[in-house]
Order: C-alpha cells, then structure tokens, then sequence
C-alpha cells in the first residue's frame, strides 16, 4: 500500500516571515500520520526552514547534477542535503519549457539526488495543443522514460512522479477525472514492477474544494500544489482530504 504524499511547491514565494506558515503547516501534518508532506520553498528559505522544523520534510525546486563546481547560480543536490533537505523536485515544466531543460539533463539530476540521498520528485506533463490533439499519454510516457534513471532504481519508493499537464498549472483548470485516471493508470503500467511503490502525484490547480475528488482517484497517490500551498489555511485542508 502506498502512502498518500501531499507536496507544496512554493515557486518563487516566501520569506523568512513565512516560516509562520510553514510551521502551521507541519504543526498540523502531524494529525494526519497516515499522509507524508513535504514543502518545497526556495533554496534562500530551505536551511532555515530545514533547522527550524527538524521533523518535518523540506526539500529543494531543482537541483544541479554535479556536487560543486564552477556554475554560477546554481546549487547543488549535495548542497541541499547539507542544508537537510529531505526532497527535490526536478524536471518542472516552468523549467523544461521555460529554461529548456531536456529528459537527459532531469535524469542526470535525478541521479546526483538520488545519490545524496534525496527523495526525487520527477514532473511530466503534456502541453495544451498535444491534449488537443490526443497525444497526452504518449508524449508523457516519453517523458517518463527519458527522465527516470533505472539503473539507480534500486529503491523505486524514492522517486515519485508528478503528473502535471502545463495548461492546469495555476489556471484554475483541470483535466476531467476520467483523464486523470487514465494518465495515471497509463504511466503506472509503464513503470512496471518499480510501479508497485512509485508514488504518482497529480498536479495543477489542486485545491481544497477538489482535493478529496483527484486524490481519491485510482493511482493517484497525493498532489504536488502550488499556489494553494502557500498558506497553512489553504494547504491543510488538501492533506486532510488525503486522510480520509
Ligand atoms: O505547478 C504546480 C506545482 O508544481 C501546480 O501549481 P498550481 O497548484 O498553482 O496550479
């Protein structure tokens, strides 16, 4: 049996100030021990948030592929674990599409957090013109073999993929139920035995209203939220709806 994970992708948000909100946010995870929940703020507040809730899971939005090394601006999958971060995100369309980050480099920075020890959250997620088209499936399950590194697999519970179609992402949209199942049920199939305990979370305009809807889905095993995480008000109210 899987566990639900409920993930909070804060994006560019935050200050130090929002630690209020973080610790509500843990504060209130721990009456729901059947759900794992981690945030994901950005890499100024992950040390402080890390130290400051020792129990809690905090992890990174991206990670570099190498340890150190000459690449201004960048941080690295072994700087986040010295940080005690416990999680990173990678391949997110803000930074497939946006920064042009390709499969191979996603799964080459799924190995370096892997290595730190890391738990990966790899994100896919079609466009709206190949929905349109009927192509979603296939252009995910491309994205899915191209960015998971199989040779590390050997503790597939350590990855968990996101399935986040672009046009949901913070429109207020999302695709129908029977979709969602449908993506979910498909890339499960193709993860064959590593399936059995690979979380596969949803994401894009998650929220408390349709929460309990999406995560109760088959093979849906939590949410990766954005904008509804950024508050303890909004976020706790979609960990409960994994609870029940
Ligand atoms: O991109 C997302 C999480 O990674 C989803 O963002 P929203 O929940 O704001 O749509």
């Amino acid at each position: 049996m899987r566990r639900k994970f409920i993930v909070g992708n804060w994006k560019m948000n935050g200050s130090r100030d929002s630690i209020h909100e973080a610790k509500g946010i843990a504060e209130a995870a721990k009456n729901y021990p059947s759900v794992d929940v981690a945030l994901c703020p950005p890499f100024t507040l992950v040390a402080g948030f890390a130290f400051a809730l020792p129990e809690f899971s905090i992890g990174g939005q991206d990670c570099h592929v190498k340890p150190s090394g000459a690449f201004t601006g960048s941080v690295s999958a072994a700087m986040l674990a010295d940080a005690r971060a416990k999680l990173v995100i990678v391949g997110h369309s803000e930074r497939r599409e946006g920064l042009g980050e390709t499969n191979d480099e996603i799964k080459a920075k799924c190995e370096a957090a892997l290595t730190e020890g890391l738990r990966v959250i790899v994100c896919v997620g079609e466009p709206l013109s190949v929905r349109e088209e009927g192509k979603a499936i296939d252009y995910v399950l491309a994205q899915v073999a191209g960015s998971l590194p199989y040779a590390l697999l050997k503790d597939p519970s350590q990855v968990a993929i996101a399935y986040e179609p672009i046009w949901a992402i913070g429109t207020g949209l999302t695709p129908s139920s029977d979709d969602i199942a449908a993506m979910h049920g498909a890339i499960r199939a193709a993860l064959g035995d590593a399936g059995e305990v690979m979380a596969i979370l949803y994401g894009g305009s998650v929220n408390g209203d349709n929460a309990s809807e999406i995560l109760h889905l088959p093979d849906v095993d939590g949410a990766l939220v954005g904008g509804a995480s950024l508050t303890a008000d909004k976020f706790v109210p979609i960990i409960a709806a994994a609870a029940c």
